[in-house]
């Protein structure tokens, strides 16, 4: 998918297409008919094998970032490049149908697909698998902890093979020894599929934990103001945010972002 509103699309996303780089935004800006002005000038180029946290005050504009890459906004001001059609978006809430079970939840985007029933069938149950929640498919929404909904919701954006994977702050509503663990299946994920990942968050020990690189943004308009590389390797274990490392890391974070407030 191209959404590029410069003069020479084709050109810039073969550019894009061979370095990597699944989503490259220039100069964004997003106002609202309201009047609202929520993201300002944003410069973003998120390569396969990033995968990039954006963490910012309430209201700074990272879910409309997010939208905008996603198709789902179309923004006032700049250009994109989004160098292709598999995206994974899973959303604050885990929008589960509530007559599907848990196969059939997972199976929906690819039965949209019109994807043949062998196949997503085949496909559901990979993620279904890759997501923890093999023993549940028959389960039906309403017969899940918030914990095993999401995990529902990540399976199913799981069988668009996602190149460009987007969460916007996924696991906010859940608590938190069940957040550090879906933070680690995540991550087993990302390892395995190496896509680009773009997470929205308000934690910043999420974001370091889960990220190879961490953008602040300031309070709206959403500027960026501080992009943070984190060096640990991709094989991080729970203990990692004991590590005196990642507390220096997280105390800088917090200082770039209280600033930015
Ligand atoms: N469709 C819309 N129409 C008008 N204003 C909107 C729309 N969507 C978002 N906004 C406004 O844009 C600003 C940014 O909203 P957005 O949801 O992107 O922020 P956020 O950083 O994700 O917030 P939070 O961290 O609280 O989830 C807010 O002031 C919001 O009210």
């Amino acid at each position: 998918m191209s959404t590029k509103a410069t003069a020479a699309p084709a050109k810039d996303e073969k550019r894009s297409a061979r370095h990597g780089t699944l989503l490259h935004m220039r100069g964004v800006d997003m106002r609202f008919g309201t009047g609202v002005h929520a993201v300002d000038n944003v410069d973003l180029a998120v390569r396969r094998g990033e995968f990039v946290s954006l963490v910012g005050p309430s209201g700074c504009g990272k879910s409309t970032l997010l939208r905008i890459a996603a198709g789902l906004e179309t923004r006032t001001g700049g250009s994109m490049d989004v160098s292709t059609d598999a995206i994974g978006y899973v959303f604050q809430d885990p929008t589960l149908l509530p007559w599907r079970t848990v196969t059939g939840n997972v199976e929906l985007c690819t039965q949209l697909q019109h994807l043949a029933k062998p196949v997503r069938r085949e496909k559901a149950q990979a993620a279904i698998e890759m997501v923890g929640l093999q023993g549940f498919e028959d389960n039906y929404p309403s017969q899940l902890s918030g914990g095993m909904k999401m995990r529902a919701s990540l399976a199913r954006a799981l069988t668009l093979d996602p190149e460009l994977f987007l969460f916007d702050e996924p696991f906010g509503a859940i608590d938190e020894i069940t957040r550090e663990r879906l933070n680690g299946e995540l991550l087993r994920i990302f390892r395995a599929q190496r896509f680009a990942g773009v997470f929205v968050t308000h934690s910043i020990a999420e974001a370091a934990f889960l990220s190879t690189r961490v953008v602040v943004m300031s309070a709206r308009p959403g500027r960026i103001v501080g992009d943070f590389d984190v060096p640990f390797d991709a094989d991080r274990e729970p203990s990692l945010r004991a590590d005196a490392a990642f507390a220096r890391l997280t105390g800088e974070i917090g200082e770039c972002l209280r600033a930015a407030a």
